[in-house]
């Protein structure tokens, strides 16, 4: 197991309270420190012919059940399902022009940090690849304290005041008569929700795109959505936005894909991140930052303190400035991923908070939550704790670890002990901001234009994004009954885009809008469309390639692909019709090894992986041909856009289960790509050379491949009708 950060002081102080159950001679003792020696059978009056009746004496067995009977704590009252992982931050460049905060200004430091990644709607043990929000939560331990940014892959929200936040949840969780459906937005009561609040209509069009579905926690952007801000050592304060871009770039599921994995494989994005860090690809994001004067903050067509509004790059570019890497998985997931809490109201001494009415409300409310989840002394429990010192007149309260030595608990007092830290000592200040008005439940007027940057939204997506979205909408309002629900939505999309609207109306049976409710402007801005994040340099780095061989099949081919996709750091799977060992063509089954293979057929699905490669070989390919599962796998890998490879005589069996015109296969040793099917006739050992730099166009098998892999989706499969003629 790759283990990092043995220096990482997080890890250090996490170190004290861990107990490694595999290397050690302990032996079983009660809570109270008693050994016991037996755990199976309760105290009781028995003898060899007659048993009679249990005795409440044995602190045992009732310590053993009052256990488990209190194992369980709330779940989240959002973002209940999730995922965690521990790394670290380093700046390369200081950002002292804008804040003094250590963490943003010492590039010699690397902050250990802690990241839970999670789905909104779903309860705890719902599926990771539902069509949702997704978190992504940060908590860096810095020597200043704890510094939380709890925000999520979409960079606006449904609603612009804290108020509107339970109705929110309300309408988009399970429904109250008959809890259903599970992590879902596809039903009556969301959409409702959606048409009747006019201000989350960007943020649906951004759950409804792509970004609604990643391929991978390590494959989404992060933003802290609500504005903070920045105060420098000069005493300015700026307005700011958190960005978090993945190195791997922005990817996704295609729809049929997420479906299809919220059954066969509900844990996906768990074993994914789990997977890649075990594997030493750390996934890794660029920070940055998106910072206004506060001279300027009146400057926008927009009000820079509404959540439900994105900062145009071109208005407002984003700076890169440090970079976080998650290398270190959890050791047990309750204490660590479960117990971690977030607030938003934790930033330590250089970052402030800024007038934002939703952030204003999640800074009252996350603290209140861990209340009820975890108790008031939840900031001890070892995940939380902050890495500096922490020392209060706060006491007591249930679960309470700490103990203060002293005679007082207050201050003043006359010892002049545990008292407040001035400025220079590292004491929060607090920025003297001007704040004049009326007391008044309203709106100020920026507040209440709610279309624009919906249709900027759409506008940006690429051709084949656009096409995601109508698809989206199409599902979802297909799953809301009422009629009055998907009749008024529609309306509604016209005041984003006409021909959307018609599209969908026409769809989901709901009368057709003949107007739209104000033209769309035409605008377009750069870093919406998620083509915008393709990775820098092309990689296959940590993607599943699932190689499907049977008996007989080409040894040359398969070492070949094997050996070159482990060099580039992708993760090969052996799958084939049984697990027990495959023979190569030609190897003696009597005396051979022959291949385990990693699963069979039955046991995975082609959603699991990125890609497929099928090498040749006379009988392998026989065998595949009779195996309708196996045919499936190459269909379905089309269906979901998938590369997909194969030499040899999995060529024309490629060809065969595809049977679709437009598709072309190599047919002399001549390297084919076509719509991202990779194919070549040719077997000998210096065709399957290690790719050096993944470029379009390659000639060689290897390199064209893996490119086609790099690309992720081959979308023209989709945008030239070749996927949705394919049955899969
Ligand atoms: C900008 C909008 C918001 C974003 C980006 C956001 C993000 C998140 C994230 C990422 C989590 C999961 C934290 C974790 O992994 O433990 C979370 C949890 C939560 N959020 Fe929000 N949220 C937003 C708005 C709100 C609002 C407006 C409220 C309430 C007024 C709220 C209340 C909560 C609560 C109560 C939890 C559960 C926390 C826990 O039990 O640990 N959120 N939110």
């Amino acid at each position: 197991m790759v283990i990092r950060g043995g220096q990482n002081p997080k890890i250090k102080q996490l170190n004290q309270y861990t107990e490694d159950v595999h290397n050690s001679d302990a032996r079983i003792t009660s809570d109270y420190g008693v050994r016991n020696s037996n755990t199976d059978d309760w105290l009781k009056v028995v003898n060899e012919d007659k048993t009679g009746p249990m005795l409440l004496e044995d602190p045992f067995a009732r310590e053993k059940i009052h256990r488990f009977d209190h194992e369980r704590i709330p779940e989240r009252v959002v973002h209940a399902r999730g995922t965690g992982a521990h790394g670290t931050f380093k700046l390369f460049e200081s950002a002292e022009d804008v804040t003094y905060a250590g963490v943003l200004t010492d590039t010699s430091r690397e902050t250990p940090v802690f990241v839970r990644f999670s789905t909104v709607l779903g309860s705890r043990g719902s599926a990771d690849t539902v069509r949702d929000v997704r978190g992504f939560a940060t908590k860096f331990y810095t020597k200043e304290g704890n510094w939380d940014i709890v925000g999520n892959d979409i960079p606006v929200f449904f609603i612009q005041d804290a108020m509107k936040f339970p109705d929110v949840i309300h309408a988009g969780k399970p429904e109250p008569h008959n809890e259903v459906p599970q992590a879902q937005t596809a039903h009556n009561n969301f959409w409702d929700f959606q048409y009747l609040h006019s201000e989350a209509t960007h943020m649906f069009m951004w759950a409804m795109s792509d970004r609604g579905i990643p391929r991978s926690y390590r494959m989404m952007q992060g933003f802290g959505v609500n504005t903070f801000s920045l105060i420098n050592a000069k005493g300015e304060r700026h307005f700011v936005k958190f960005i978090w871009t993945p190195e791997l770039g922005v990817h996704s599921f295609v729809w049929d894909e997420a479906l299809k994995l919220a059954g066969q494989d509900p844990d996906f994005h768990r074993k994914d991140l789990h997977e890649a860090i075990e594997n030493g690809a750390f996934p890794k994001w660029k920070f940055g930052l998106q910072v206004i004067p506060e001279d300027k903050q009146d400057d926008f067509d927009f009000d820079i303190l509404d959540a439900t509004k994105v900062w145009p790059e071109e208005l407002v570019p984003i700076r890169y400035i440090g970079q976080m890497e998650l290398n270190r998985c959890v050791d047990e997931f309750f204490p660590e991923t479960e117990q971690v809490a977030f607030c938003t109201s934790h930033i330590v001494p250089g970052i402030g908070f800024s007038d934002d009415p939703l952030l204003q409300g999640r800074n009252f409310s996350y603290f209140d939550t861990q209340l009820s989840r975890l108790g008031i002394n939840w900031q001890e429990l070892p995940i939380n704790k902050p890495v500096c010192p922490v020392m209060n007149h706060h006491r007591d309260g249930q679960g309470r670890h700490k103990i203060s030595k002293g005679t007082v608990n207050y201050w003043p007092n006359r010892f002049e002990a545990v008292a407040p830290a001035k400025p220079e000592e590292g004491g929060y200040v607090d920025y003297p901001a001007k704040v004049a008005g009326i007391k008044a439940r309203m709106r100020s007027k920026k507040f209440q234009e709610h279309f624009n940057q919906a249709q900027l939204f759409y506008n940006s997506l690429s051709k084949v994004e656009k096409m995601h979205v109508m698809s989206a909408l199409s599902f979802e309002l297909d799953h809301c009954e009422d009629p009055v629900v998907y009749g008024r939505l529609t309306q509604r999309l016209a005041d984003i885009d006409l021909d959307l609207a018609q599209t969908i109306a026409k769809q989901v049976g709901a009368p057709v809008p003949q107007e739209s409710g104000r033209p769309n402007h035409g605008r377009t801005a750069k870093g919406l469309s998620q083509f915008d994040y393709m990775p820098e340099t092309p990689t296959i780095l940590s993607r599943r390639v699932a190689l499907i061989i049977a008996d007989g099949y080409d040894a040359v081919a398969y070492n070949g692909v094997k050996a070159a996709l482990s060099a580039a750091g992708a993760v090969p799977f052996t799958i084939s019709v049984r697990r027990s060992p495959i023979f190569a063509a030609g190897e003696d089954q009597g005396t051979g090894k022959g291949q385990k293979p990693d699963h069979h057929l039955e046991g995975m699905r082609s959603t699991m992986f990125d890609s497929i490669f099928v090498p040749g070989g006379v009988d392998s390919i026989a065998t595949l041909r009779k195996n309708g599962r196996a045919l499936h796998w190459v269909r379905e890998a089309f269906g979901h856009l998938k590369a997909i490879g194969a030499t040899g005589e999995a060529v024309s069996f490629v060809k065969d289960a595809c049977a679709l015109p437009g598709l072309s296969f190599a047919e002399t040793g001549d390297v084919v790509d076509s719509y991202g099917v990779v194919t070549s006739n040719e077997s000998k050992p210096e065709s399957f050379k290690e790719a050096v730099n993944l470029v379009k166009g390659a000639k060689d098998f290897v390199t064209a491949y893996f490119y086609a892999i790099s690309m992720h989706k081959n979308f023209d499969r989709e945008l030239d009708g070749l996927s949705s003629k394919l049955a899969f």
